[in-house]
């Protein structure tokens, strides 16, 4: 398995040694008088406590009053002051000083890790994250088998080929460009994330520099007043191909032509720009028009030695070169010989069936999202594929039609979205009896959930292999191979 014990990473040997002191800059001891010890405080208490867990999502367990409470960049074994606020039932704790570190604490290499939120791991070891991400997979396995060691990956920062950069105005009115603060809207201006790649934030950058010096607004979600909203840059990591697409609120952009030529002056690897219109008032990024401004509105990247066209809207595996990983041990848990028909369920641009194809005798492949599957169709072409059709729809009705119609799989890939596959495709499965599943998830709760249904239904669970495609956040994923019993 690629261990990563020799990484010499960004946050390798910074390790702090024991100490009383805060560390780093911590949210909560943000705009506290140094020195200063609180105590009781209206609804709010300073209590000292000692970590005994994580949770699922990386945070630290303390015991208050004999329950317990998650406290956000606390390591289990750690003493530490926490503030707790109460309201009623509800309990929330913040860091507010290390006591005694935890010998897996580090010094976070982003200078935004606290008041982002995109990252929750920043604060351990990589051999932390490991161990941590290690241990949710095996507890949550444990009904099944003992799940293999983790994947991880050599260099983990500057994976992600896709970055969103939202815009807006500072107090001061300056234009600012960055992410979401956790769990709200407010923009914590940022420069240069530390798991993006590199060249997609001097884009977002230079998008910056530009709404500076035009007339062009960020848009305002209060008032509804101003053009962009944020900036959607997808990043061939093997091609080098760019997109950058300008989700503004309106269709009606001014200064287009100048914006455009200015932004590929400054950006020639720029392969290509869109304007998607984005109207809603809901969290989703894209909206449905679009319109290209230069070049051929989509990227080509190469995975696993093939092509693939990827549209704007389409999903695509966000770390490379986790995914080939993932891909290989799929289809090493698929066992094809040239002859099966392989369902790949909720497929995307077609990414899996298309590798799989190359050893099977047929490719179902069927997704709910219209772009991706004219992907998929193009990617096969593209490819020389003949063996592998492309379907339109809810892949649990797909699956449904099937086995009402007898039809035969031997093989089915599933990789369904976080909150995991449905009990219409589960079923069929079980009707249609395949005789693997390989079950590629981002969210091995779900995955554990569906896989207890399978294996009710006549499906036993055969191996497990967890694969770190997000390093310095606490999702993780998985990919399980389960036999017909
Ligand atoms: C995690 S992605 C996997 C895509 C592809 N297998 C890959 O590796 O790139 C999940 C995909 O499921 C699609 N999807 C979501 N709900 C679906 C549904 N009910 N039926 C079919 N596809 C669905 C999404 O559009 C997305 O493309």
């Amino acid at each position: 398995m690629n261990k990563r014990k020799n990484n010499k990473n960004r946050n390798q040997g910074k390790k702090r040694n024991r100490t009383d002191k805060p560390y780093g800059k911590q949210p909560a001891a943000k705009g506290k008088p140094k020195g200063k010890r609180p105590s009781n405080k209206g609804s709010q208490q300073t209590v000292t406590t000692t970590c005994s867990g994580f949770t699922s999502d990386g945070k630290g367990i303390v015991q208050l009053d004999g329950q317990e409470v998650a406290v956000e960049h606390l390591l289990p074994g750690e003493k530490a002051e926490i503030l707790v606020s109460k309201s009623g039932k509800f309990v929330n704790a913040k860091l507010k000083r290390v006591i005694d570190a935890s010998k897996d604490r580090v010094e976070p290499p982003c200078v935004y890790y606290y008041a982002c939120g995109g990252c929750q791991l920043q604060h351990m070891s990589n051999d932390k994250q490991e161990d941590f991400k290690q241990n949710v997979v095996d507890e949550l396995m444990k009904p099944f088998v003992k799940p293999e060691p983790i994947m991880t990956m050599e260099h983990p920062y500057d994976y992600r080929n896709k970055s969103h950069t939202t815009f807006g105005l500072n107090q001061k009115r300056q234009v600012i460009g960055g992410l979401y603060a956790q769990h709200s809207h407010e923009i914590i201006p940022i420069d240069k994330c530390l798991i993006h790649d590199p060249k997609s934030d001097e884009i977002a950058n230079t998008i910056k520099g530009i709404l500076k010096s035009s007339k062009m607004q960020p848009y305002n979600e209060d008032t509804g007043q101003g053009f962009l909203r944020h900036v959607l840059i997808k990043v061939g990591k093997v091609s080098g191909e760019i997109m950058v697409v300008l989700v503004a609120a309106s269709p009606e952009f001014k200064g287009k032509k100048k914006f455009v030529q200015t932004l590929r002056n400054a950006h020639p690897e720029i392969t290509t720009i869109l304007l998607n219109v984005n109207t809603r008032s809901d969290s989703m990024v894209l909206g449905d028009q679009e319109k290209v401004l230069f070049g051929k509105g989509t990227i080509t990247d190469t995975l696993c030695g093939l092509k693939f066209e990827i549209s704007a809207k389409s999903f695509y595996q966000i770390n490379p070169v986790q995914t080939e990983k993932l891909y290989g041990k799929a289809i090493e848990m698929a066992e094809l010989t040239g002859k099966e028909t392989v369902v790949d369920a909720y497929c995307g641009i077609g990414t899996i069936g298309l590798i799989a194809s190359r050893r099977a005798g047929k490719v179902i492949g069927v997704e709910l999202n219209k772009d991706a599957v004219k992907d998929a169709i193009r990617n096969s072409k593209r490819n020389d594929v003949t063996n592998a059709r492309f379907y339109q729809g809810d892949a649990g009705e797909f699956m449904v039609q099937m086995a009402n119609r007898g039809e035969k799989a031997d093989v089915v890939i599933l990789d369904p979205p976080r909150s995991g596959s449905d009990e219409a495709f589960l079923s069929s499965v079980a009707k249609l009896k395949p005789k693997r599943v390989v079950y590629v998830s981002c969210n091995p709760e779900t995955q554990a959930r569906d896989m207890k249904y399978l294996e009710k239904n006549g499906y036993k669970v055969e191996e497990i292999q967890p694969v770190d495609m997000f390093p310095q956040t606490f999702h993780v994923e998985s990919v399980a191979k389960l036999v017909r019993k």
